[in-house]
């Protein structure tokens, strides 16, 4: 038995998505096969969306499920994403999104998406990190980093220029460091002399860094904000797969926009090659 999936990419972070009401009986084994790039679809991750259309603005509940079977609470290119599928289906500009670290409006404009990312927060213990106080620019395990929570972890270092670092070199011992006790994502940036910044990211659950990540270029706008790095709003981020743009509401709730792609669709067999 086969299922169909639609894949998608916001700024080079791809995912497949499948309807919810499809019955995949194990979705990480299903994630860790389709999302390798040699022999599966290849993708981020898997998006698992259970559309609820009677609603104006529509919801839609969003599960992502990552290449190594994790599933991780948010994901602003991923819900990017869902919201371009769920309005392509209910002829909408507005949906609501529900994910594990909360509902988060998304508007669609001029054919950009812009996602409500919540209210970060430096607090150890929502981060989280092993530490009595927040973590600014300290030294762990190689990087000077600051940790946030923009949805999930990021451990944010401000570097001179992105591509001269070694990132799947540096980042592992961060992303899995024992001040992690949910291990973090691992963001670094560098400015580009207006207010902006270059970006790449090492996601947790993909193990390697992809061409884009929303809660990364997030946390890179909070902290440099925080830290006197730009006053810039929006704050023009720029990871190796396209151009975002974070902007800040008088709460200092973050909003994330950018592009959203709809590549091609297929159908997987949920079912490991030893079941069928
Ligand atoms: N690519 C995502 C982040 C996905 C979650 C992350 N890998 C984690 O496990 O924390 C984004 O666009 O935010």
């Amino acid at each position: 038995m086969t299922v169909p999936f639609q894949k998608y990419h916001g700024t080079g972070n791809d995912f497949l998505i499948i309807h919810a009401d499809e019955y995949v009986s194990d979705r990480g084994a299903l994630a860790v096969r389709e999302c390798d790039r040699e022999n599966g679809v290849g993708a981020d991750g898997i998006l698992y969306l259970a559309l609820e259309e009677k609603f104006r603005p529509p919801r839609v509940v969003m599960t992502l499920v990552q290449p190594d079977g994790s599933t991780a609470p948010m994901c602003g290119n991923g819900a990017r994403c869902a919201a371009e599928w769920a309005m392509d289906r209910t002829d909408t500009d507005s949906v609501m999104i529900d994910t594990q670290s909360g509902t988060l409006r998304a508007d669609r404009t001029d054919g950009v998406v812009t996602i409500e990312m919540g209210t970060p927060t430096f607090d150890p213990d929502d981060v989280p990190v092993r530490a009595d106080d927040p973590v600014f620019e300290e030294e762990i395990d190689g990087l000077e980093v600051t940790m946030v929570n923009t949805g999930v972890p990021h451990a944010v270092a401000f570097v001179d220029d992105v591509d001269d670092v070694d990132l799947e070199a540096v980042a592992p011992p961060v992303r899995h460091g024992d001040a992690f006790p949910k291990g973090t994502n691992v963001t670094i940036a560098s400015p580009d002399g207006d207010g902006g910044f270059d970006q790449r990211t090492y996601e947790r659950g993909v193990e390697a860094e992809t061409d884009s990540c929303g809660t990364g270029a997030v946390a890179i706008a909070v902290v440099a904000r925080r830290l006197g790095r730009t006053d810039a709003d929006p704050v023009e981020v720029r990871p190796p797969g396209g151009d975002l743009q974070v902007s800040f509401n008088d709460r200092g709730n973050a909003t994330l926009t950018g592009p959203v792609e709809h590549e091609f669709d297929g159908e997987v067999t949920p079912e490991s090659p030893a079941e069928l």
